[in-house]
């Protein structure tokens, strides 16, 4: 929830109270259904109308209403055209009865919450001290406390667990947490006052058979509910206008009940597509209703007493699916009286498995200017990705330490470039990093990944048309941009070279260290029954590895412009030391907008690093720059270019299907 300015929060309370004491009706209960999941991002969009029934027995009769709405938005064209569109965000889906759920949550419901209390004493309750407070509960005296009331925070520390909302925290709600998910619906925990199974507490099982009723009405079933607990808003506050926010609000259907609500009258819940457009939803105990969190709402308790609702979050049975299908398979975990959990704004953990990902989890090893800079930054837009201290950490090639001596020594040392000791709390969170030296450097960067981590972290390579790595190489050496520390790592040694010098230096050291059999110099030609005799053979690794320890340095960026265009060569080191799960390849061609598109590349990695997807914000391409086509006029040079890198091309398209098993589709005629 957006921080409020506490005078627009006054003067909204002011303006709900004038409401509530001009009796402002509330809208008719319509059943629209369910909200359509695709509304829910789009909550002004025009929406066809439907009767309203407001006879006396409105409840039922809205009841009765099935508006058969639920796929409306996408037909508006084909709907009659004395037929207006207002638009809706709140749907009555039935009654209950409630006094079950009321008999539990009973006692305690009108004491003050410990913050407002605290708030009241003038003291700050500041992030530190609940968390001090939470890590304390278990060696705390034992403070006197009812099991019944579950509403107390001791209690439902030590018997239930505490779950921090600082949004609700904030305004003094208490709750009553039941079930509950983190930001990206990856894990939903049940706690132990919705538990059933054996060695359950009796709340449990009396929550469970009291929420059932509601359940019923809304026809679903318990798994899909991600979210569910009772909030007590006290009386005299408001949650001034807002729109929930947060990755599972696009999948989620949000359910109220008001449970305990001794004048509603006096409550005031609105909801609408805009501020200026909210409906008054009745709040009589009972009524289960749905409304688009996406749209906006506010609330305000102009009672006397606490207001309770129950507020449920629910998917759709294909949710499952959706995230099987993309190796991101939704968890379930019951979790313990009295288990500490670790969250972020957007992240739940169990304290109990700090430590349990090694860490980096992920590294982005090449190819150089293949789009890896926009790739890492697109990652780490997402919540549960966080950046390493430095984007290019090249703590396996020239930021190794060989001065250190032991495995733990430089275990340590490359840990060190990444937060991974403050991380442990985390473990859904990932780190990595993007060095993409890496791939072309592998005789030294294989051995020490090995070496410093045991696990086997998530890799991804990215390959772009060789000839385009190529000039986009060139033009990033010999230009002046950058810090200083990026030109010391550039190197000197093209500066006063042609972009053709550079590349003709590249084909006479590979045909020195006889990696290029197959090419006449002279005509600048490939002989392809050589070609196909050579590849895969033991001189051609001999040749690549003589190639690779003699050509390649770690004081400068100027080498290699051609043979960093040769990925079979350089992934067959990398396939050849690692499970080849390890490794996700795409192209940097894939990112443009006539490709598949950021967002692909984007849910691809994700779904390689086990994450749940999530739409990147800022999807603009990084680490770009405007340079001479150094092609103009030059076809002998783009010729010469294209006849060396096609049969090569062409073996890596065959390898990434052979080995990886990627569409041949994606793999044939690449850069043709
Ligand atoms: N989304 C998207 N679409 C198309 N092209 C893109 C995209 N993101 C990065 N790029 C291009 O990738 C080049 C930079 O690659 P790297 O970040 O890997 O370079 S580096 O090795 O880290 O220096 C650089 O290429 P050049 O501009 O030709 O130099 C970027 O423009």
């Amino acid at each position: 929830m957006r921080a409020t300015p506490p005078e627009e929060i006054a003067k909204q309370h002011s303006a709900a109270v004038e409401l509530i004491l001009s009796q402002l009706p509330c809208a008719p209960r319509i059943n629209h259904g369910e909200v359509p999941i695709e509304w829910k991002t789009k909550p002004t969009c025009p929406r066809p109308k439907v009767k309203a029934d407001t006879s006396n027995d409105g409840e039922q009769a809205a009841e009765d209403v099935n508006a058969n709405s639920a796929s409306a938005c996408n037909h508006v064209d084909s709907v009659e055209e004395d037929v207006t569109y207002p638009e809706w965000c709140v749907s009555s889906r039935g009654r209950v009865d409630v006094a079950p759920i009321v008999k539990l949550i009973t006692e305690g419901v009108n004491e003050p919450s410990p913050v407002l209390a605290n708030k009241e004493n003038g003291k700050k309750n500041s992030k530190t001290k609940v968390m001090k407070k939470l890590l304390s509960v278990k060696s705390k005296p034992v403070k006197s406390y009812s099991l019944t009331n579950l509403w107390d925070e001791d209690n439902a520390a030590r018997n239930n667990v505490k779950i921090t909302r600082p949004s609700h925290d904030a305004w003094g709600i208490k709750k009553i947490m039941l079930v509950f998910c983190d930001d990206f619906l990856h894990t939903i925990y049940t706690l132990p006052w919705y538990q059933t199974g054996s060695g359950s507490t009796s709340i449990g099982c009396e929550m469970n058979a009291a929420i059932q009723p509601i359940l019923d009405v809304l026809q679903i079933e318990q798994r899909q509910m991600v979210r569910c607990l009772l909030a007590a808003l006290p009386p005299g506050v408001t949650i001034p206008v807002h729109h929930d926010t947060g990755e599972w609000v696009k999948y989620t259907h949000r359910v109220h009940v008001p449970i305990i609500v001794s004048d509603p009258t006096k409550v005031l819940f609105r909801c609408g597509p805009t501020e200026q457009s909210m409906d008054r939803i009745d709040c009589t105990p009972g009524h289960v209703f749905e409304m688009n969190n996406q749209a906006k709402h506010a609330v305000t308790n102009g009672g006397t007493e606490f207001r309770v609702h129950l507020i449920l979050d629910y998917v759709e049975p294909s949710f499952f699916e959706m995230r099987a299908s993309q190796n991101c398979p939704v968890n379930r975990v019951d979790l313990s009286s009295g288990e500490i959990i670790t969250q972020t704004r957007r992240s739940i953990d169990r304290a109990k498995e700090a430590g349990t990902r090694p860490q980096p989890s992920y590294l982005i090893l090449g190819a150089q200017k293949a789009g890896t800079t926009s790739l890492y930054e697109y990652l780490t837009q997402h919540p549960w990705v966080v950046k390493a201290k430095r984007r290019e950490t090249h703590c396996l090639d020239w930021r190794w330490n060989d001065a250190l001596k032991t495995t733990e020594e430089r275990r340590a040392h490359c840990l060190e470039f990444y937060h991974a000791e403050a991380m442990k709390p985390y473990p859904s969170l990932r780190t990595g990093d993007s060095t993409p030296s890496y791939l072309l450097d592998y005789y030294r960067v294989i051995p020490r990944l090995k070496e410093c981590f045991s696990h086997e972290p998530q890799m991804i390579i990215l390959v772009r048309d060789p000839i385009k790595r190529a000039a986009s190489h060139y033009a990033m050496v010999t230009s002046n941009d950058g810090t200083e520390e990026q030109l010391k790592a550039r190197g000197t040694e093209w500066r006063e070279k042609s972009f053709e010098e550079v590349l003709e230096q590249d084909v006479r050291n590979m045909k020195e260290d006889g990696l290029l059999p197959y090419w006449d110099m002279e005509n600048k030609t490939v002989d392809k029954d050589v070609f196909d005799s050579f590849i895969n053979s033991r001189e051609e690794d001999e040749a690549w590895e003589q190639y690779i320890r003699t050509r390649v340095p770690l004081n400068t960026g100027s080498y290699s412009p051609l043979a960093r265009g040769l990925y079979a060569l350089q992934c067959r080191q990398w396939f050849r030391s690692f499970s080849k799960d390890k490794f996700l390849v795409m192209k940097l061609e894939d990112m443009s907008q006539n490709g598949k598109g950021v967002q692909w590349v984007v849910n691809k990695s994700l779904e390689h690093l086990g994450l749940p997807r999530f739409d990147v914000p800022d999807a603009d391409k990084k680490n770009s720059r405007e340079y001479n086509d150094p092609f103009e006029d030059k076809e002998d040079l783009k010729g010469w270019l294209e006849r060396f890198f096609a049969p090569h091309n062409e073996r890596f398209g065959n390898m990434i299907v052979e080995e990886l098993g990627y569409d041949e589709n994606d793999w044939t005629n690449l850069w043709t």
